[in-house]
């Protein structure tokens, strides 16, 4: 077996850009992984500009890739520019695995998550009574965008990082300019905006560590941590970056697909109401014993993942199946491919929540559903957003009713994360007590 790219199957790239054309075509890497996979099967090449990568959308094949740290720095050559110290995306294992310990020290712990819970519960409630007395249309995406952000800080920071709106725009207007500078799309905010808006994030970072804090795990940490200046304020500006959308995306979606499967909502509801009684919020411990709820949060992460695909790269030569994939070549794992392959989730389009019971992920392969990415680079803010979409989730769906705004299409687009092209927009009715 000979170590050949041009051997695995795949659509034919066009040079110098490779199948950046036929990516755009399929409006997205994240629609065009769809159709690579249904096209060539489970393992399949395409080329980006100056990188050769290699797709595995079967879960078995995944699990010999487990134990990879390494991240392609083209791939992520993009987002370069936010840090200040090198890429923490990419930065190489020896460096990462310290990083990594911090980190899940910092987010990862379940008292913490405890701690904080009332003041999460204290925000969300805020942005309820906001919709409540507004009454009418929401924009979803944005405003769930905010709150977490809010709930990043909160945890992360001891409190507000600046203006939510202005921070929460400034970080997807730079992700956006950075990814179309990347693959040649037009500009979003221009030199001049991106310039702008990295300069308003970096100041209220600086800020936020110049000013001491109480309740904040994650700043008391890096300050003992004995990392240059540089790479703590990197730290916490991914740590936020990470945590600012990404769990209010995975409500906004849950929303979209409960609005649209009414029996669903009703079930949640009646979960909600059984356990909830008359109050609004449910407790810490509550929460981790609502199952139909954790059950509606998996599924919504299995049709719409936030992080719709994540990259390794190979030191080393690398059996996959019937392929001897050279070193050097990006590994992609397409996330939203994976958890739509028919072959372990019949119907993939349909939205049922008891795909999670435990009788029903009996025998799927661990790695068919991977929101989180897998193995030693996967997400570290797992655990903790786990609790933020769940608690978001369950306070917004026992106050309000939620109904599609006529006309208005929701439309998936990958900008790094997987949002909702025109935002998903809802008319939010107070639920009677
Ligand atoms: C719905 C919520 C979230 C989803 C779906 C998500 C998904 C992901 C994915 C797919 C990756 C790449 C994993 C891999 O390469 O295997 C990742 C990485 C990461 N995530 Fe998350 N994430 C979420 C929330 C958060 C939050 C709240 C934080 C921080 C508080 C966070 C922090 C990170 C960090 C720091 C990394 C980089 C990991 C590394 O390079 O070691 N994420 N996340």
């Amino acid at each position: 077996m000979s170590a050949e790219w041009s051997s695995i199957p795949g659509p034919v790239p066009s040079p110098p850009d490779g199948n950046v054309a036929d990516i755009a075509a399929a409006g997205g890497l994240h629609t065009f992984q769809l159709e690579l996979h249904e096209r060539h099967g489970p393992v399949a090449r395409f080329e980006l500009p100056g990188t050769r990568v290699v797709s595995v959308a079967d879960p078995e094949l995944l699990a010999v890739t487990a134990r990879i740290n390494r991240r392609p720095e083209e791939l992520f050559e993009f987002l370069s520019p936010l840090f200040e110290a090198g890429n923490l995306q990419t930065i190489g294992e020896r460096e990462h695995v310290p990083w990594r310990r911090l980190l899940l020290a910092a987010l990862g712990n379940h008292r913490s998550h405890e701690a904080h819970f009332a003041a999460f519960a204290r925000l969300t409630t805020q942005l309820a009574d906001r919709w409540a007395a507004a009454g009418g249309e929401v924009a979803l995406q944005q405003d769930l965008s905010e709150l977490s952000l809010r709930l990043i800080c909160e945890f992360a920071l001891g409190g507000e990082l600046g203006s939510a709106r202005r921070t929460s725009a400034a970080f997807r207007d730079l992700i956006a300019e950075y990814l179309g500078r990347q693959y040649g799309l037009p500009s979003v905010i221009g030199e001049d905006g991106a310039a702008e808006a990295l300069a308003y994030v970096r100041q209220t970072i600086t800020d936020v560590l110049e000013t001491p804090r109480q309740g904040s795990g994650l700043v008391g940490m890096l300050a003992e941590s004995g990392w240059e200046p540089a790479r703590i304020r990197d730290t916490v500006l991914v740590v936020v970056m990470a945590g600012y959308h990404t769990s209010g995306v995975a409500v906004s979606w849950a929303l979209h697909l409960l609005a649209t499967h009414p029996d669903i909502a009703a079930r949640l509801r009646e979960e909600l109401d059984s356990v909830l009684g008359g109050r609004m919020t449910p407790t810490y411990e509550e929460l981790r014993s609502l199952d139909y709820l954790e059950r509606v949060v998996k599924e919504a992460m299995r049709r719409y993942p936030p992080g719709p695909y994540a990259a390794r790269e190979l030191a080393e030569d690398l059996v996959l199946g019937d392929y001897l994939v050279p070193a050097g070549t990006t590994l992609m794992y397409p996330i939203w491919a994976l958890h739509l392959n028919p072959a372990h989730w019949p119907e993939p389009e349909r939205f049922d929540p008891d795909r999670f019971t435990p009788e029903a992920a009996e025998g799927r392969p661990k790695f068919a559903y991977i929101p989180f990415g897998f193995g030693p680079r996967s997400c570290e803010g797992a655990a903790l957003a786990m609790v933020e979409i769940k608690l978001m989730l369950a306070v917004l769906v026992r106050r309000f009713e939620f109904t599609p705004v006529p006309g208005h299409v929701v439309t998936p687009v990958e900008r790094f994360v997987l949002w909702a092209r025109d935002d998903i927009r809802m008319t939010v009715t107070p639920r009677q007590p």
